[in-house]
């Protein structure tokens, strides 16, 4: 039977690559060489707008009364040693909480991209996935990535993966900057923004409020549950088509 969507897009983490690859592996070269990384870079162009993001961000953090937010000073009102040991503070915090915002999936990937350049880090992808990606071009679909990760970060992923470069299957990334993942208005902004009707969009995610933000956009949905993945509950299994490899989508 041929599909009933012409557009596929797809969540990363706990989706195409596991949450471990994430968590063990891009998260500790984030904090094991955050000091180093700084003391590098410190002065380029691009570390300053990384760190200016991130300084907004923690003054509105601290603005909405959030306790652990970390303000960064400015460099001429302090020392340098004293700037990246707040920019390190902010940073180690914001990954320990997960934090899915804008200005710390920018600097991650920022950092990252040193790691995918010299072949220390190579993105993982289930090995079930290029064949779907291959089924779905076959049958003429267009495939989309929507991530917290950064669209920076997304492209380094797959650009340098395990499985060699696969940026060419994909049509185009999204990231939170169209809106955060678990509210519908993304989903329909990203619909608007690629000129597809919602019902013909299949949406891929292992985050059971992002399926169902997806679904109240009119988005037709699977929720991907790998190992390792946030347990599913009863209901989530009765009310949402559910896979654990994409062979079965
Ligand atoms: C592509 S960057 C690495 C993944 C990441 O940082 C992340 O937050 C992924 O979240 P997702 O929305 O893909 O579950
Ligand atoms: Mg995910």
């Amino acid at each position: 039977m041929s599909p009933t969507y012409n557009t596929v897009i797809l969540d990363i983490e706990g989706t195409t690559t596991p949450i471990t690859f994430v968590k063990d592996v891009l998260f500790p070269y984030v904090t094991s060489g955050l000091y180093k990384f700084l003391t590098d870079t410190w002065g380029a162009t691009e570390l300053k707008q990384h760190v200016e993001l991130l300084r907004q961000q923690a003054e509105l953090d601290a603005e909405a009364g959030m306790k652990q937010a970390v303000l960064i000073p400015h460099e001429t009102h302090s020392n340098a040693d004293q700037v990246k040991a707040a920019i390190q503070q902010s940073i180690e915090w914001q990954m320990r909480e997960d934090r899915k915002i804008g200005p710390l999936k920018s600097f991650q990937g920022y950092m990252w991209k040193s790691g995918y350049e010299t072949g220390e880090l190579q993105g993982q992808v289930y090995d079930d996935v290029v064949p779907a990606l291959d089924r779905w071009k076959a049958d003429g679909c267009k495939i989309y990535i929507y991530s917290s990760g950064s669209v920076p970060a997304q492209k380094l992923l797959f650009g340098h993966s395990e499985k060699g470069d696969l940026l060419p299957y994909f049509s185009g990334h999204f990231d939170t900057s169209i809106g955060s993942k678990i509210e519908s208005s993304s989903y329909n902004a990203i619909a608007r923004a690629i000129s597809i009707q919602p019902s013909e969009i299949l949406f891929v995610s292992d985050n059971v409020k992002e399926i169902i933000a997806a679904e109240e956009a009119g988005f037709q949905t699977v929720i991907s549950d790998r190992p390792g993945n946030a347990p599913l509950s009863a209901k989530d299994r009765a009310n949402h088509k559910v896979v654990t490899a994409f062979d079965q989508i």
